[in-house]
């Protein structure tokens, strides 16, 4: 993909994710792989759900910015982390709702999802009866060293999910264009949203 298109596909994002209420005031952050293996991401404090083009910028492989002057995403390295890390991974998309925040506060290293129909929209079973578990990080504002957890866990389960959460904070869940990696956000929020439902019927 190149930059324009790949921009258009970060506005776009960011609108939709604005619109389920996933990006208030400046949360989430959003990016696209272009086919140079440069990273198209949005810029630092921008609003996710009112982007232009010029509020998207390109980094390499290790972040570091090809705009001298402009400022990516605090987060830029979760970004390369995971495209480092999945070679298929086309596009990242970054967001802080209510349900993945809440119920990130009180899990413990992971929430189980199962018996979900929308489990379909993610690798591991072609039916709604397989479970995945969702991990969930300690938030930290250091980010390289958030990443180093990142890359232990991923040694450790290799099978992880396209997805994970920061306690806190939000969620991350990329797929191998952008179309998919929104599918597969909508697809993890109704479920955290069911689940978060759940606990409340239950108490
Ligand atoms: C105002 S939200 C705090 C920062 C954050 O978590 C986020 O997702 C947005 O940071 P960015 O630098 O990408 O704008
Ligand atoms: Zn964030």
């Amino acid at each position: 993909m190149k930059f324009d298109d790949a921009a258009a596909a970060i506005v776009a994002a960011g609108q939709r994710m604005d619109a389920m209420g996933w990006v208030p005031a400046t949360a989430g952050n959003i990016s696209v792989r272009e086919s140079s293996g440069r990273i198209a991401i949005t810029r630092s404090g921008c609003h996710k759900g009112q982007l232009t083009p010029a509020e998207v910028m390109r980094v390499d492989g290790d972040g570091a910015s090809l705009e001298p002057g402009a400022r990516p995403s605090y987060e830029t390295l979760l970004h390369c982390g995971i495209y480092r890390r999945f070679p298929d991974a086309g596009a990242v998309v970054h967001g802080h709702s209510v349900a993945n925040t809440v119920l990130s506060r009180r899990a413990g290293d992971e929430i189980r999802l199962s018996g979900y129909e929308l489990l379909k929209a993610f690798p591991g079973g072609p039916t709604h009866e397989t479970e995945t578990a969702v991990p969930v990080l300690d938030n930290d504002q250091d980010i390289p060293r958030l990443q180093r957890m990142l890359d232990a866990l991923w040694d450790r389960t290799p099978d992880a999910p396209p997805g994970y959460l920061i306690r806190g904070h939000g969620v991350y869940v990329w797929g191998k264009d952008m179309g998919h990696a929104v599918a597969r956000l909508e697809a993890l929020e109704f479920m955290l949203l069911c689940h978060l439902e759940e606990g409340r019927n239950a108490r």
